[in-house]
């Protein structure tokens, strides 16, 4: 089978956190987070991709972090990202906390697709999950996800971890939110990075059996939603969204990464969970190199990425990783 394009970057544009999500950055934890003046400043994230990263290849961007939506300028970054005539997609991944005033700014810069974090329908569930100290985030996320919707971004999706016995009972009704809206909902295996112990104690649960409890209420048929990610996209029959599954344990999709992380920081990285081969571009391009240079460092490592991809994983491998997905780029 041919290598799949290469064109789809995650970048991280902050690797803080208005949350503390169990599975990510557990309260508690001795999270290192990048100096201020280690972070790349706006010019020098539009520069790197303007003449380094666009010329290699890269055309579908993703802004994550940490929490996007901290960022400031994170609306005239997204401005900037979506006038250059290379970009043919452009979405945001958020916890939506921030979002019910700066989902219209978002969506008159340019963006139109924006995936929101929602764990639970439960606002107690909720506050456990993200780790709320003490103040409930509940409805306050629930209305960025309403000012999403009002703004018109198309498609709407919703990612939900699911972590057994904390919210596993809620699929039914998360996946019921697809009904009558066209909203799409995906279910992502709980994956052993960010909170070891927490996986030990709880483990994950197969895409497969949440498919089966969803074809067993209403039935279930294949489906389609617009996306870069490797999610399997379903749909309950009659249903205005859709419902995908996000199957890191149970299957390995290394085998059709298209993706590669620029973190906060500017390092690129061209897996998720293999640390090796990443560039640091950041301190070469302070260091003033010639940006041709850059943009070969950047073309090799595109070759060679099939090889450092992460494939011929074992099903549920539990490798112990370095890094949270929030310092990573998730
Ligand atoms: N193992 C692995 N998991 C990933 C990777 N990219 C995304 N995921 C998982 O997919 C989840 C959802 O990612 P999103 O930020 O919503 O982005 P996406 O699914 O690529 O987005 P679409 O373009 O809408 O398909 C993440 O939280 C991860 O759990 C990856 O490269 N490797
Ligand atoms: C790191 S967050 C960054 C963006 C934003 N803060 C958010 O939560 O949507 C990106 C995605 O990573 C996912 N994630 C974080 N830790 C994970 C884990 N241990 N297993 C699976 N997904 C995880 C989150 O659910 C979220 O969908
Ligand atoms: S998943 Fe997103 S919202 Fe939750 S702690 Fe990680 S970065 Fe923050
Ligand atoms: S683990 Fe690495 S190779 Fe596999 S899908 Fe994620 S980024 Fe790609």
């Amino acid at each position: 089978m041919a290598a799949e394009t290469i064109d789809y970057l995650r970048i991280s544009l902050i690797d803080r956190c208005n949350f503390r999500c169990q599975y990510c950055m557990p309260e508690g934890t001795d999270l290192q987070f990048a100096l201020q003046q280690d972070l790349l400043t706006d010019g020098e994230l539009l520069l790197l991709l303007r003449e380094v990263l666009m010329p290699a290849g890269f055309r579908r961007f993703r802004l994550t972090g940490g929490e996007p939506l901290l960022r400031p300028g994170v609306v005239e970054i997204t401005q900037a990202i979506a006038q250059f005539p290379e970009t043919l997609d452009l979405s945001l991944t958020t916890n939506a906390f921030l979002l019910k005033d700066l989902a219209q700014p978002l969506y008159d810069a340019g963006l139109r697709r924006i995936n929101i974090s929602l764990d639970s329908l439960i606002p107690e569930t909720f506050d456990v999950i993200i780790g709320n100290r003490g103040r409930s985030r509940w409805k306050q996320v629930w209305d960025g996800i309403q000012a999403a919707h009002r703004a018109g971004f198309d498609p709407l999706k919703l990612n939900v971890v699911v972590i057994p016995g904390i919210n596993d009972q809620e699929v039914e009704a998360l996946a019921a939110l697809t009904l009558d809206r066209q909203w799409h909902v995906r279910f992502i295996e709980f994956m052993p990075i960010g909170n070891q112990d927490l996986f030990a104690d709880r483990g994950w649960i197969d895409s497969e059996q949440l498919r089966q409890r969803i074809r067993s209420r209403w039935g279930l048929t294949t489906g389609w939603v617009a996306g870069n990610g490797p999610a399997d996209v379903f749909q309950i029959p009659g249903a205005k969204g859709t419902i995908g599954f996000i199957s890191q344990m149970s299957e390995c999709f290394c085998d059709r990464c298209n993706r590669m992380r620029l973190s906060a920081d500017g390092w690129l990285r061209p897996c998720l969970l293999n640390e090796s081969s990443q560039i640091d571009l950041k301190s070469q391009l302070r260091s003033g190199i010639d940006l041709q240079d850059l943009r070969a460092q950047v073309s090799q490592l595109i070759q060679a990425k099939p090889e450092i991809n992460f494939k011929n994983r074992e099903s549920g491998t539990t490798g112990r990783y370095a890094r949270t997905m929030s310092q990573i780029g998730g």
